[in-house]
């Protein structure tokens, strides 16, 4: 009897709590779900998908501006039918806060970076797409001497000599000569890349049908289909164009594995990248990276390397170009320190190392570039591994938030109502990075100020906040130094040699027009340009 009357008192109670402990978790998920909530959100353009076509399209970066602009500095999108949303960080000071070590420092997403391994077999996390780890630090330690000064300026020989053939091969089309510069600045970057990983010449500039410039493309287009569309390998069965991507993916791992024996086999000079990713150490086995991660290492390098930076090139000379007034600013600057043809030297002289601090207004340029057209437009996503707290909304654990520089760059209110102009004037000041920073390479003074936290935050009189376009923090691009010193090389050589116009192109607006994101921000179908032998310049 007294068992019968302790059953049910046991009972209610063990039903009691289990109904408490339903109740908390339902509380704590409506909780929840009413933080998540009070973001923000753009009207989604599909009633089953959300957003997700628009994220998904060429045209992607320009819808995420759009609904940044509407919505404030953390935007809430709805991915399908999938429980958690994406937030879109527009705001560099929020985005840093995420970025940079600290309290609410958050690891890259290791499921959206997976799906970039595809060029690479086995799939192996690399220093672009692991989470933060003992082999990633490793490794992005070692490789960081290969973007010092001391070798870089053993590099900014071969650059020159790469960038002034691509000039006579401009000057050799004739006054007036249609130029591709996209494909230009991909010949060049992608030599400089070869030269770098690989100690060899890729042929891009001296015109050479080559192959890892053939296949870099399809190997793209195939990741950005992947990602897109889980039922890509089926899509082979009836495309031939996806037949012919995905045979470049393959063909991408094969190319890499070559590269990785010969380097394994000669080892190239020390000022090279490969050079010190040979000799990066894994540190849980302490021996040398094996041969697959470092194949993944060195795929990674290159495709990072020279990508990004040939848009970076090809925008800014568009950029350029649209806007005569700031090329006839920036080629005075030019031909005062010889670099553009004047009466008494119609010969303009070649780049040097010290130029890079002694040109603010061509650095003022290439920042206005990089903000108006970030290559690299959906920067990073990480994710949230705990609650944390962004642009004043609590964020509950595993939420995806991605801070796109592209986003930020096009935000009225960090830039105010000329937001759409180029304007390089608006760095004048230095604004979030100093453009005059005095470092040879010009890439300093950006990683200075960026870590210093005068990007994000930025005052009044420092002028407007730097949007990032290189990431910021630990993660940051590794290879900035590099690009920067690129950017300044081929620009201030092409437009110190050649006056540049565009045909029905006379603003940021015209040049967003011919832009498509495919894993970087590109102008579809290459970027057609007119060059004229520049006639000696007043100074
Ligand atoms: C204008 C040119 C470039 C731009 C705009 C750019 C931009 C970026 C951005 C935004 C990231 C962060 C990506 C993320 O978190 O998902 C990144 C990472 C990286 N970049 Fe660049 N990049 C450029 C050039 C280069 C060059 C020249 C190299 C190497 C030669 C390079 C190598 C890397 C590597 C290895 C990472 C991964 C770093 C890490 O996670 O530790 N990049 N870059």
């Amino acid at each position: 009897m007294v068992q019968d009357e302790w059953m049910p008192a046991a009972a209610w109670t063990l039903a009691a709590l289990l109904a408490a402990l339903v109740a908390l978790v339902a509380a704590r998920a409506a909780r929840r779900a009413a933080q998540l909530l009070r973001i923000p959100s753009p009207p989604a353009p599909s009633l089953l998908l959300g957003h997700l076509p628009a994220i998904l399209s060429p045209r992607a970066p320009f819808y995420l501006a759009e609904w940044a602009e509407a919505c404030g500095p953390v935007t809430r999108l709805r991915m399908a039918v999938a429980t958690k949303p994406l937030l879109v960080v527009s705001d560099p000071a929020e985005a840093a806060k995420v970025l940079r070590r600290g309290p609410s420092y958050l690891p890259k997403s290791r499921a959206l970076y997976a799906a970039l391994e595809i060029g690479i077999q086995p799939r192996t996390p690399n220093m672009l797409t692991a989470s933060d780890g003992p082999v990633w630090k490793a490794v992005r330690a070692c490789v960081a001497p290969a973007f010092s000064a001391t070798s870089l300026k053993q590099v900014l020989p071969s650059l020159l000599d790469l960038t002034h053939r691509s000039a006579d091969a401009v000057a050799a089309k004739g006054p007036g000569g249609e130029v591709d510069v996209s494909d230009l600045a991909k010949r060049i970057t992608s030599d400089v890349m070869g030269l770098l990983l690989f100690g060899e010449d890729l042929g891009g500039v001296s015109g050479k049908q080559s192959e890892y410039l053939a296949i870099f493309n399809d190997l793209l287009a195939a990741t950005h289909a992947r990602f897109i569309n889980p039922l890509r390998p089926l899509w082979v069965l009836w495309s031939a164009q996806a037949r012919r991507q995905e045979a470049a993916v393959v063909r991408h791992n094969v190319l890499m594995g070559e590269m990785t024996a010969a380097l394994q086999k000669s080892p190239p000079p020390d000022y090279t990248i490969a050079h010190h990713i040979l000799n990066a150490k894994d540190p849980v086995r302490g021996q040398p990276l094996d041969t697959a991660q470092l194949k993944a290492e060195i795929g990674i390098v290159f495709g990072a390397g020279f990508e990004t930076t040939s848009h970076a090139i090809s925008w800014t000379l568009g950029a350029v170009a649209a806007h005569p007034e700031v090329q006839e600013r920036l080629v005075r600057e030019l031909a005062a320190a010889g670099l553009a043809p004047t009466a008494d030297a119609p010969q303009p002289r070649g780049f040097e190392w010290s130029d890079g601090g002694r040109l603010p207004y061509l650095q003022a340029v290439i920042r206005e570039s990089l903000r108006l057209f970030s290559p690299a437009s959906l920067g990073t996503t990480r994710e949230t591994d705990r609650e944390i707290e962004l642009g004043g909304y609590l964020v509950p654990r595993g939420v995806m938030v991605m801070f796109s520089p592209f986003v930020a760059g096009l935000q009225t209110r960090l830039y105010g109502d000329d937001v759409m102009e180029f304007k390089p004037e608006r760095w004048a000041a230095g604004g979030g990075a100093k453009a005059d920073g005095g470092d040879a390479a010009g890439a300093d003074a950006a990683r200075v100020a960026d870590q210093d936290g005068g990007g994000a935050a930025a005052g009044a009189e420092r002028g407007p906040p730097d949007p990032l376009p290189f990431s910021t923090g630990p993660r940051d691009c590794a290879g900035l130094a590099l690009a920067y010193l690129e950017l300044q090389v081929v620009v201030a050589t092409l437009v110190g040699r050649f006056s540049w116009t565009i045909d029905g192109a006379a603003s940021a607006a015209d040049l967003h027009a011919l832009a498509g994101y495919h894993v970087t921000l590109q102008a579809e179908g290459g970027l057609r340009l007119r060059a004229a032998p520049r006639a000696p310049v007043e100074v």
